[in-house]
């Protein structure tokens, strides 16, 4: 069995970092000609994971527009997970569960146990009920070869109040969920399976992202980041991140071409964006890759 952040490193560096997000919001439905129903659902997944399943890296389903449909909305997630992993992409579903101890059990059992209908590569979670109280996902990941992703630094402007705040001891408490991710990848090769997620409308994300794990960078696009601004939101990490983009690629639907062509440009400028930052910390004698 191969951890999930050496199947995502291989990831990252055979088809490129990107991330695209499915999020089947009723508007882009609307765009695309799709009646706002579990049949419009089917098919605007359907062609998204068709067209780019062969190609990227990671494609993310954000779970919400799919559970907004009851279980049949479920029923083409679940459908949706089998294909792009069969397409060979790897698949994160944007989940973002967090609770007590014992119920995260329940949650790592629906995405990260390989007997579940909703089996994923990694699904992302909130720490902040506490770090420890993810235990069972993590544990439960290191288990079955599978990743999590947990929120650090949200690409949200609300997000800073909680995240930003300062622990007990005088870190940030977003500082001190990355220090324990930390210690969760240490010694993983090439990297861990716990990941971050960093929004990439951050500006300078101002602390230390040195995880030993991939960094999801959500915010690209219609939140207005775009790749150039990677480097100086990630500095020295550039190389570990995943960058991720929903609408600014699904708007391009639903010509599958044009999908394609969105995802492609987007990866181009990612490609820019790192290696003029690589050549940069090059220079300094650091390097934020693998
Ligand atoms: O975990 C995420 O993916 C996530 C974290 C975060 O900090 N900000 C954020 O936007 N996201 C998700 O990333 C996607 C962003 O979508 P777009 O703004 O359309 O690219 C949504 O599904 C969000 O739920």
């Amino acid at each position: 069995m191969i951890p999930f952040g050496a199947r995502l490193r291989t990831a990252m560096d055979t088809r490129g970092p990107l991330c695209v997000g499915i999020d089947p919001h009723p508007s882009l439905l609307t765009d695309w000609g799709l009646d706002d129903t579990v049949a419009g659902l089917e098919r605007f997944t359907r062609t998204t994971v068709e067209a780019l399943a062969d190609r990227v890296a990671v494609l993310k389903p954000q779970s919400a527009f799919f559970e907004r449909f009851g279980s049949r909305g479920v029923a083409v997630l679940e459908t949706a997970v089998a294909e792009a992993r069969q397409a060979g992409a790897l698949v994160l579903m944007d989940a973002k569960r967090g609770d007590i101890g014992s119920t995260m059990a329940a949650y790592a059992a629906t995405y990260l146990d390989p007997g579940s209908p909703l089996f994923s590569d990694a699904v992302t979670v909130s720490p902040y009920l506490g770090f420890g109280s993810l235990r069972p996902a993590l544990d439960l990941a290191a288990r079955s070869g599978s990743g999590v992703f947990v929120l650090a630094l949200t690409s949200n402007p609300e997000g800073a109040e909680v995240q930003r705040a300062t622990a007990a001891d005088g870190r940030a408490l977003a500082q001190l969920m990355l220090d324990r991710m930390a210690a969760e990848n240490a010694g993983a090769e090439p990297m861990g399976s716990v990941g971050a997620v960093v929004g990439a409308t951050l500006g300078d994300a101002g602390v230390d992202l040195a995880i030993n794990g991939p960094l999801l960078a959500p915010g690209i696009g219609a939140q207005g980041a775009t790749p150039a601004d990677l480097p100086a939101v990630f500095g020295a990490a550039v190389g570990q991140v995943v960058p991720s983009v929903s609408r600014g690629v699904l708007r391009h639907g639903p010509d599958p071409a044009a999908l394609r062509a969105s995802a492609e440009r987007f990866a181009e400028e990612i490609r820019a964006a790192v290696s003029a930052a690589d050549g940069v910390s090059g220079q300094k004698g650091e390097r934020g890759g693998a």
